[in-house]
């Protein structure tokens, strides 16, 4: 259960991280950190500790710094959820477009309103969150710079939205991972379960599909491949997979593979709360 309960997310109040948490756990207790570092060492350091992480954006991929630290972790992947995310431009004291020459938000929602701030000339600036730059632009009063983050955190702020809606595509959203060292048992209302796991393959023709074609033999799909660099091996790779597919065709899969790999982790097989 994760109703009643603190969960960890990156960023301030009126995230959208907030928002995912709370959209799909009305009563969980939301509890931000300024990084995501900070996020995972918080949940690394507490056995009990629950997690809520972005880990992809339909549009613009992967959050590379979150799928690094877990697999640096020791945890383990509980649900997937997808939150919706609007884009609104704020600013302080007024609503005029025109007056704003520079704006600030998380690398990721400024990837995800490139068209918007592109046509306006609008100069963009990193901030650690989408919340956290609409609170700094409160607290600096500035009135030639924006914040992009969500509505509801223009009202927490106080700010004047000039903009919604501004993401390149309407349909923006982004896939979390609840993350935590302890199980925790949900059920998929949608009745799809998927499985997430690493792998170092060795360096030689045709290693990477010889092992994927165990999930073909065991008629398993999988939804992603991702590769990363893998630590210690300058421009090798490593690689991702999420698949879905019923628990015991997995294993079997996962066990008459295992001698092509040379590192394996897989980090649980666990229910999709939206998509
Ligand atoms: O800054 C926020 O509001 C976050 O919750 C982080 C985050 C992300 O890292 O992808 C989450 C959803 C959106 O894609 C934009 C930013």
């Amino acid at each position: 259960m994760i109703d009643g309960t603190v969960v960890y997310y990156q960023g301030s109040p009126g995230a959208f991280s907030e928002a995912a948490i709370l959209s799909h756990w009305p009563n969980a207790m939301p509890q931000g950190f300024p990084t995501f570092a900070e996020t995972f060492q918080a949940l690394q350091d507490n056995p009990n500790a629950v997690g809520l992480l972005p880990i992809e954006n339909a549009y613009r991929g992967p959050v590379y710094d979150v799928l690094d630290l877990l697999t640096a972790s020791t945890l383990s992947i509980w649900a997937e959820a997808v939150q919706p995310v609007e884009l609104a431009l704020m600013a302080y004291g007024h609503s005029d477009l025109s007056r704003i020459k520079k704006v600030r938000s998380h690398p990721q929602a400024l990837m995800q309103s490139q068209m918007f701030c592109r046509e306006h000339g609008l100069i963009v600036e990193v901030a650690l969150d989408t919340a956290g730059s609409a609170k700094e632009l409160l607290e600096s009063r500035r009135e030639d710079v924006g914040a992009i983050a969500s509505p509801r955190a223009a009202e927490i702020y106080g700010l004047n939205i000039v903009r919604r809606g501004i993401q390149d595509h309407p349909d923006n959203r982004t896939r979390f991972w609840l993350l935590s060292q302890r199980p925790i048992h949900l059920t998929s209302p949608l009745n799809r379960m998927k499985t997430s796991a690493v792998f170092d393959l060795p360096d030689k023709p045709g290693a990477l599909v010889n092992y994927l074609l165990w999930y073909k033999k065991f008629g398993l799909n999988l939804s992603k491949v991702e590769s990363r660099p893998r630590p210690g091996a300058p421009f090798a790779y490593r690689f991702w997979i999420d698949v879905v597919g019923d628990a015991q065709s997995l294993d079997q899969a996962w066990e008459s593979g295992l001698s092509d790999l040379e590192w394996f982790r897989r980090f649980g097989t666990y229910p999709v709360l939206s998509e």
